[in-house]
């Protein structure tokens, strides 16, 4: 498969040359304009049942580390909200800036926040994750937004395995985490129909912005900004500015489940 980044020669804007659905109808991430949000009294609250005794490492992929869990089972699941069935996650990951004024993927009346976190479930009704990967209902991203403020001690428990993944295709085992703390307090949330912020960019995402952030030290995005999107023995690439920019709204509607 073509090999992408977010340098300036494979960045976002080279993405279409190799994945021409990078021009697509329903393109993530996009600015959230909350005025223009309409509130649907028929989503359901969400309901997040995480077993942290499912996760299992966390990898340096050359894009963004990673969370992967054990997804054999209905124990750690999404159901609810704008989704139907049941979806299990896969793996969480985070998109971050160079510096604390950007970083996110999705905005807020164009407002960047420092990071984002995405929590990835597929959609049961496939077989697995590779089969649910390019289906129009097959995933379910949660987004959490990062702002800068006390320290986040959750978050600080995956900080502190990155010297054992600082660069690309490192990993190492991560057990006994629990994403759920990873959420803010509020579960309100903004959903649309998007896709992969990433190559291949399918448009297979139900998308589930929560309103609410989590909080984040600005030494703690210091500590993001250490990974490298470069292997071992190469000139080392600080991992940062690994996001995506707001893409065309192309007639969509973002929902609401709160006023
Ligand atoms: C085997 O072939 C493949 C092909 C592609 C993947 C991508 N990985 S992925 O689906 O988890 C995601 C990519 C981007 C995500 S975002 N930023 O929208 O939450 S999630 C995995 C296996
Ligand atoms: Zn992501």
């Amino acid at each position: 498969s073509h090999s992408w980044d977010y340098s300036t020669q494979g960045g976002p804007d080279k993405w279409a040359e190799h994945f021409p659905i990078a021009n697509g109808a329903r393109q993530s991430p996009i600015n959230i304009i909350p005025s223009q949000a309409q509130f649907d009294s028929s989503l359901k609250p969400l309901k997040i049942q995480y077993d942290p005794s499912r996760s299992k490492d966390i990898l340096n992929n050359g894009h963004t580390f990673q969370v992967t869990f054990l997804d054999d089972n209905d124990s750690t699941i999404l159901t609810g909200g704008p989704i139907t069935g049941t979806y299990r996650l896969k793996q969480f990951h985070c998109h971050w800036g160079g510096s604390d004024n950007n970083g996110s993927e999705h905005t807020v009346d164009g407002v960047k926040y420092p990071c984002e976190l995405h929590l990835v479930h597929w959609n049961t009704k496939y077989a697995n994750f590779n089969e649910a990967l390019n289906k129009s209902d097959g995933l379910a991203v949660i987004g959490v937004f990062l702002k800068i403020g006390s320290a986040n001690p959750r978050l600080q428990k995956v900080l502190d395995v990155f010297g054992a993944i600082k660069a690309k295709g490192q990993q190492t085992t991560f057990p006994n985490f629990d994403p759920k703390n990873l959420l803010p307090a509020s579960l309100n949330f903004w959903t649309y129909e998007g896709s992969l912020t990433t190559p291949p960019l399918y448009e297979s995402v139900t998308w589930i912005v929560l309103k609410d952030p989590i909080s984040v030290s600005s030494t703690q995005m210091q500590q993001f900004r250490k990974l490298l999107f470069t292997s071992a023995g190469e000139t080392p690439l600080c991992m940062c500015n690994n996001y995506r920019p707001p893409q065309p709204i192309k007639g969509r509607k973002v929902r609401a489940n709160f006023k």
